[in-house]
């Protein structure tokens, strides 16, 4: 059992992409050793600075708006520059990221390639998820994991007249659990391997 810490840096406008979060949280705090830290973007503070630095691995996550992540999650991007121009402060930590949308669609991937970007510039190692895409054959089912078929990172879609207690559906808070159970393993042996080095 290696102690790791995994933040989950999300913003969520109307609640539905803060239950993916939650559930990205979940997923870390099922592997043994692994605590997570659910950290809302809404407004930045000394704290979210603090608990991103202290993080072994950061988990970034928006809801997708006009084919992108959120103005919100945007900004936090820019302001991440000064942590970027310190010595790329966040360099080495594992990265990932999700996003959840109203169109099954509704151009995801474009969001999950910002974060794999941004990630990439903060010097971050980046961990897809490893799930074959589920939903698409003859007799698959809307309840596999991995339903949208992604690769790069945890998608979810919101049917845009339900709540953010009805959506995004159990389906897609499996697969943000099981990213989350995969950022939190890849991220102990990570530290493994760097203490044995
Ligand atoms: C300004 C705006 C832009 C949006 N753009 C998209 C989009 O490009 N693709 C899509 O599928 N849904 C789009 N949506 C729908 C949201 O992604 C969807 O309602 C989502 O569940 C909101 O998540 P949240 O409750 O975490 O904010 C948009 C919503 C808003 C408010």
């Amino acid at each position: 059992m290696t102690a790791v810490r995994v933040a989950v840096a999300f913003h969520s406008g109307f609640g539905h992409t803060a239950r993916q979060a939650e559930a990205v949280a979940a997923g870390v705090g099922s592997v043994d050793g692994a605590t997570a830290e659910l950290v809302p973007l809404d407004e930045l503070t000394d704290a979210t600075w603090a608990a991103l630095a202290a993080a072994d691995a950061i988990v970034f996550g928006a809801p997708t708006y006009m084919g992108s992540p959120s103005a919100v999650f945007k900004a936090f991007a820019e302001a991440s520059s000064k942590v970027w121009g310190a010595d790329l402060g966040w360099r080495d930590k594992i990265a990932a990221g999700f996003t959840n949308s109203k169109a099954m669609s509704g151009d995801k991937l474009n969001s999950l390639v910002d974060f794999a970007v941004f990630a990439a510039q903060h010097g971050m190692i980046w961990v897809g998820l490893d799930i074959y895409p589920g939903w698409s054959e003859s007799t698959a089912s809307i309840e596999d994991l991995n339903r949208l078929g992604s690769w790069l990172g945890a998608m979810a879609q919101s049917d845009a007249d339900l709540s953010a207690e009805k959506a995004p559906p159990a389906t897609d808070l499996r697969t943000a659990h099981a990213l989350g159970a995969r950022v939190a393993t890849i991220t102990q042996r990570h530290l493994r391997g760097t203490l044995a080095a």
